[in-house]
């Protein structure tokens, strides 16, 4: 049975680990309860446009641990779409391949997507009388009950995590492939993304057996309808399948396949060389670590990579110990480039370079319940560090706190391979395998736990292509960016011309630069050189445009300002005006304005007014403003100067009158208001 993630509150008293602050109200008498479905969507809801949901029950064996209100779902798979970002979409894929042009972040951070496989008990776990600790509440929760806390009795030991997909034990090989979003990162991997799919989970789980199938199956050729084989088998039948259908485009596949032993680089596709390790170096040019001198295989066929695959299988390192009888001793990478050449609109040609990372790694060992001795304790020690490793690389990586500081990466060759697939451009897929019995409770606790912070991991996914024709295409965008900006500044220009005619300020006989006029259609025909002088050139172009127009807004602000303060200034004199009419009609002696004081009866009609003040006409038309009158505070230095200068003439003028004894007593006689205060 699969399910898939959506938010559901937790209805149970003992709460996801998302939300273990609020366990502390926990109920004594807490039962395993299953959350209620928030939305449940049938399988024609949830279909995925490519990948059609069979209409097959997914739930190949009935879980025990079934609540009744699933009953619903017997008959028809209710599948429950998982959050946006869900991987699988088809629908985020062609927003991403449409936003992807250049070699620019293409889309939005994506999380890593994190389904959980849980393995059925063994025959030997049955046999031995064990138990699954494992529920399965629907809505992508996992629900895990680790027994009684030996800190308090009545305590139960219930946890939920929710995940994108979880497979149940009853899931098929198929399942997997259909919906554990492994189609959509190939399919992202052909439209030239970076992409990981990687198994983690404690030994003997079952991680190789979802990537590869059981070990037997390599042993003779397999038989392609074998209903055994792994996620790579499938994934290379899909990959096939989806390259057949693009006819527009040319394909080249390389495969590579390494394991980490001991942590030792080694080429599982060429051994011939006296099995030496390989170096892990780090690449300038594509901020990220590589393996030198690794076996790359051209794959034009099928059958080529699936002997890739075969190839790998009988070279990595398997041991025995008390908990798995084939099991892996070194992580493994299988990686598939796809270098894709695709003829674009124009007669262009856009090479990406995508690749998809199949990461088997080795599972985390008790060494205690391996009892591994000798060489598979070295392995195990060396296992068990570089998951550690890995481990404080995803705790960091999902702390958005620790994200930006120090990442070990260089801790281990592992992590240093895996980097990129973490934090970096690509897309992400981890496959959590765990074992339901309940001898393995704190190792799938633990893969549980990781795999939930591994979900808050975001990455940052990229188009890799060719750097030139990236150029050229960036070069072809900004073409079209420049020329739409420079018809907007021409028309704005334009329209300012029209209305600046009547503006001295502006000189339109400034000569225009000429504009060169480019067929877009026939861009493709011009070289990288000239394509690159013709960006120059609007940029030039658009640069002068700039200038002009910011010449052009710079006068307008200027005229602007003088607008107001001549406003201003000729508010105040309308109000000295008026005040000096008011003086007048109160005055006896002096009539405001002969013919009208006179003639009015009303003695409103007394204050004289200037009739065109109150006119409303707009501002520019009461007033004509000298351009080359000095500014405001120039104006205002120039009014002190003439003030100073006028009261010294006056003070000069006083002091010489009283100098002369008969202007002296002529003065003494007058109103001694008449003196200024500053005289007096
Ligand atoms: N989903 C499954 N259905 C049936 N058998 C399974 C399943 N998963 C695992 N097994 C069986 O469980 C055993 C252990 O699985 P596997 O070797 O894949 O574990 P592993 O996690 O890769 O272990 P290790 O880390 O030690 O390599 C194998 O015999 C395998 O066939």
């Amino acid at each position: 049975m699969v399910t898939r993630a959506t938010s559901v509150p937790n209805s149970i008293d003992s709460l996801s680990e998302g939300n273990r602050s609020r366990r502390n109200t926990t109920k004594r008498d807490t039962k395993l309860k299953p959350p209620p479905r928030s939305r449940s969507l049938t399988n024609s809801q949830t279909r995925n446009k490519r990948n059609p949901s069979p209409t097959k029950s997914l739930n190949s064996r009935s879980s025990n641990s079934r609540n009744s209100d699933r009953s619903g779902s017997r008959n028809t798979p209710i599948l429950v779409r998982s959050r946006e970002h869900e991987i699988g979409s088809a629908d985020t894929l062609e927003i991403i391949a449409s936003k992807s042009t250049g070699s620019e972040p293409s889309t939005p951070d994506d999380n890593v997507n994190v389904v959980v496989r849980v393995r059925p008990l063994s025959q030997k776990e049955r046999q031995a009388g064990h138990e699954s600790i494992l529920q399965f509440p629907g809505n992508g929760q996992v629900m895990i009950d680790s027994g009684r806390d030996s800190g308090s009795r009545n305590k139960t030991n219930v946890r939920v995590f929710t995940y994108n997909v979880v497979f149940e034990p009853g899931a098929t090989q198929d399942d997997i492939l259909d919906y554990s979003g492994i189609k959509r990162l190939i399919e992202m991997a052909v439209e030239g993304f970076s992409c990981t799919a990687f198994c983690y989970g404690q030994t003997g789980s079952g991680k190789t057996h979802t990537l590869t199938g059981p070990p037997d199956l390599f042993q003779n050729r397999p038989n392609p309808a074998d209903p055994r084989h792994g996620l790579i088998f499938r994934a290379f039948l899909y990959l096939f399948q989806m390259l057949k259908s693009r006819t527009d485009t040319h394909f080249v596949l390389k495969a590579s396949f390494l394991e980490i032993y001991n942590e030792k680089v080694m080429d599982l596709l060429n051994t011939g060389s006296g099995r030496k390790p390989l170096t892990v170096r780090w690449s300038k040019k594509s901020g990220g670590f590589f393996v030198e001198n690794l076996f790359t295989v051209d794959c034009e066929e099928l059958d080529d990579l699936l002997a890739v695959l075969e190839e790998g299988m009988r070279n990595r390192a398997v041991g025995s110990h008390q908990m798995n009888d084939h099991s892996s001793r070194s992580h493994t990478i299988l990686t598939v480039h796809i270098i894709s050449e695709q003829k674009m609109e124009g007669g262009i040609f856009i090479s990406k370079h995508g690749k998809i990372n199949f990461v088997d790694l080795a599972g985390s060992e008790m060494t205690k319940k391996t009892m591994s001795e000798g060489t598979t304790l070295e392995e195990a020690n060396n296992i068990n560090k570089s998951l550690m490793v890995l481990g404080y690389c995803i705790a960091s990586l999902s702390d958005s706190k620790k994200k930006s500081g120090h990442i070990p990466y260089r801790d281990s060759q592992l992590t240093k391979l895996l980097a990129d697939s973490l934090a970096g451009k690509g897309v992400t897929l981890m496959i959590a395998c765990v074992s339901p019995a309940q001898y393995n409770h704190a190792e799938t606790l633990n893969t549980l736990r990781y795999a939930f912070r591994a979900k808050r991991i975001r990455t940052k996914p990229i188009i890799i292509m060719d750097p030139r024709e990236a150029l050229i295409l960036s070069l072809k965008r900004d073409i079209q960016a420049l020329e739409a900006e420079n018809e907007h500044l021409k028309n704005a220009i334009n329209l300012h011309h029209e209305n600046a005619a009547m503006s001295e300020s502006f000189d339109i006989n400034q000569p225009q630069l000429p504009i060169p006029k480019i067929d877009l259609q026939k861009l493709t025909e011009l070289g990288g050189q000239e394509v690159t002088e013709l960006v120059k050139l609007y940029m030039q172009e658009n640069e002068n445009l700039r200038q002009e127009n910011n010449q052009i807004y710079a006068q307008r602000e200027i005229l602007l300002r003088d607008h107001e303060i001549v406003s201003r200034e000729n508010e105040k004199l309308l109000k000295k005006l008026e005040d000096v009419n008011k003086v007048c009609v109160r005055s006896p002696l002096i009539t405001a304005t002969g013919d009208l004081s006179g003639s009015q009866e009303d003695n409103s009609a007394n204050i004289w007014t200037n009739p065109e003040v109150f006119e409303e006409k707009p501002i520019d038309e009461r007033i004509s403003v000298d351009k080359s009158r000095p500014s405001q505070s120039a104006q205002r230095v120039k009014d002190k100067k003439i003030i100073a200068k006028q009261i010294l003439e006056m003070a000069d003028r006083i002091e010489r009158q009283t100098a002369d004894p008969e202007k002296r007593r002529e003065l003494e006689h007058m109103d001694s208001g008449y003196m200024p205060d500053m005289f007096t």
